[in-house]
């Protein structure tokens, strides 16, 4: 059971506007020095993206988040493991087209535990916007990215008719984004976005995180 409830859980997604995949960063070992730091730039929800983990590194892993997201007032979110996600207290599971359905995640996760649905067309956006269970959904990847290597780039056209259908179910673009296409993805609609190497390679996490969530904001 997560801390917050689903009420303000939903609430803070709806508001959030960046959201972070992050590795275990086991090698580095600065987790929680780059949480805090992705965190105070202005990163809204935080996701521990890292398939190289046994479950109880991964579990390891979030406590070090989750203690990250309650200095800052952030989420939570797990990827693909509805079991990690009971599990760790998380706020937000992620499932992709070929993770478990959501309605399945559901009877492992109750009501409290917002989850989030990657997409990579316009049908299966349509399907996500109004999928009983889905809080969220992605759409992706914007352009090729060595983070998902295999997946076909959707392109700005799956943003531009994803906005343009006005849905109310809050949506993220993902896939590429760093602060030189931000530009980009919002000219084509995208008011939140998810990105990986944008923070995770930057040498100074804050900063990077800091003007992108800037320009999203303004
Ligand atoms: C926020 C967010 N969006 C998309 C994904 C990708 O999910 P998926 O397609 O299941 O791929 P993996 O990340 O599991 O490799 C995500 N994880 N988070
Ligand atoms: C994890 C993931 N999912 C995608 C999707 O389209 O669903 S694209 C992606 C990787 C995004 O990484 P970066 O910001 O480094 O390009
Ligand atoms: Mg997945």
């Amino acid at each position: 059971m997560p801390l917050l409830d689903g009420k303000e859980i939903r609430r803070r997604l709806s508001a959030a506007r960046l959201y972070l995949c992050t590795d275990a960063r086991t090698e580095r070992g600065d987790l929680a020095e780059f949480a805090d730091a992705a965190l105070a730039g202005g990163v809204d929800v935080i996701q521990l993206r890292d398939k190289n983990l046994e479950a109880e590194q991964e579990l390891a892993a979030l406590e070090v988040l989750g203690e990250a997201c309650t200095r800052h007032d952030a989420l939570l979110a797990v990827n693909d493991r509805a079991d990690i996600a009971l599990a760790a207290g998380a706020d937000v599971l992620h499932l992709g087209q070929s993770d478990l359905p959501v309605a399945w995640a559901r009877r492992i996760l109750g009501e409290d535990v917002a989850i989030g649905r990657s997409t990579h067309s316009p049908t299966q956006a349509e399907h996500a916007a109004h999928e009983a269970g889905a809080d969220y959904f992605c759409t992706g990847p914007c352009w090729p990215t060595p983070t998902k290597p295999g997946r076909p780039a959707a392109g700005l056209d799956l943003v531009r008719h994803t906005a343009a259908q006005n849905y109310e179910r809050p949506w993220f673009a993902i896939g590429g984004i760093d602060e030189s296409r931000l530009g980009e993805v919002v000219e084509a609609g995208a008011r939140r976005v998810v990105v990986v190497r944008a923070i995770t390679e930057s040498d100074d996490p804050r900063a990077a995180a800091a003007s992108i969530a800037a320009r999203l904001r303004a």
